[in-house]
């Protein structure tokens, strides 16, 4: 991919959206699903300036096309969402459940095959510095819970040649036909969630939670990769702008996540703040 495509996504996305809300206070989009939005010049100077741009050797094709088949038109909705307080997925889709996140992505064939190589591309790129975050030595067996294309999973067992990683999607995905939410999650020493706990809101997290909770015995792991908010949720602010974007979750703050986690007895051990586009925190069962 082109730097140039890069750059002009990153300067055309923010600017578009500001001309379109013509809005001196921008905290206004609080109401959008909770996120505030003070930062999309901040955004844009990271984009630009950070590394984002020296990743750009690994392929983004998929997410490029992604974003501006998916994504871009969603943003087409802003305006009224952030009057409503809707998400821009439930006012492109007239629904606020876990059916959009199937409907939206995964029924038409080529809609499908976008979303997993948009996945696969970012996985591809993050991959490596997730993989590498944390000494997963004591484990055999991990399982990527909505681990998509394996992109993910593939980078765990080169870093750790004696892990071996189970890959649990849904059934459009792979044929195991799994439901992280319905469907016993099979036995493993390390759960991986990888950019899934941000798609889904604090209710849903709780069934996912519980349900690995049970699964898992002392001594077993957790590690989830997200972006992790600052503490005032302001940054980094391409989880603000992503937030705008996404389905019924929400993006939170470290204190959030452990809260949350904590809960379902997985206690934090590590946190890595990996300077490439997500952030990983290991936790052991208590
Ligand atoms: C945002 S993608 C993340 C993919 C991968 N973990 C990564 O980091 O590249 C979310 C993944 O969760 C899967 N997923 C969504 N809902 C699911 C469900 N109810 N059961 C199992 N997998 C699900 C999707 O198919 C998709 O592969």
């Amino acid at each position: 991919v082109n730097k140039s495509i890069i750059c002009t996504l990153a300067f055309h996305l923010p600017c578009r959206i500001w001309s379109m809300m013509r809005l001196t206070d921008l905290s206004v989009l609080d109401r959008a699903g909770g996120y505030g939005i003070q930062a999309l010049g901040g955004m844009l100077a990271e984009y630009v300036s950070g590394d984002f741009l020296n990743m750009t050797a690994q392929r983004l094709h998929g997410y490029i096309l992604h974003c501006n088949d998916m994504v871009w038109p969603l943003f087409s909705h802003l305006e009224n969402a952030v009057r409503e307080g809707t998400s821009q997925h439930e006012r492109a889709f007239g629904k606020k459940n876990e059916d959009v996140f199937q409907d939206a992505y995964y029924s038409k064939d080529e809609v499908k095959i976008r979303f997993m190589d948009a996945m696969h591309s970012i996985a591809r790129l993050t991959g490596k510095d997730v993989a590498t975050a944390f000494d997963l030595s004591p484990y055999k067996t991990a399982c990527d819970i909505g681990g998509c294309t394996g992109a993910m999973a593939y980078e765990f067992t080169k870093a750790h040649p004696g892990l071996s990683v189970i890959v649990f999607d849904l059934p459009q995905v792979i044929e195991m036909r799994r439901d992280f939410f319905k469907d016993d999650q099979p036995k493993a020493d390390l759960y991986i969630l990888a950019r899934i706990l941000h798609d889904w809101s604090d209710e849903k997290l709780h069934v996912l939670l519980s349900k690995l909770s049970k699964m898992s015995t002392p001594g077993c792991g957790l590690l989830v990769s997200e972006i992790f908010l600052d503490e005032e949720r302001k940054r980094p602010s391409r989880a603000l702008l992503q937030a705008l974007s996404m389905t019924e979750g929400k993006q939170r703050s470290t204190t959030e996540y452990r809260d949350l986690l904590e809960k379902h007895g997985f206690t934090p051990k590590h946190i890595k703040h990996t300077d490439n586009l997500l952030d990983a925190i290991k936790l052991l069962i208590s």
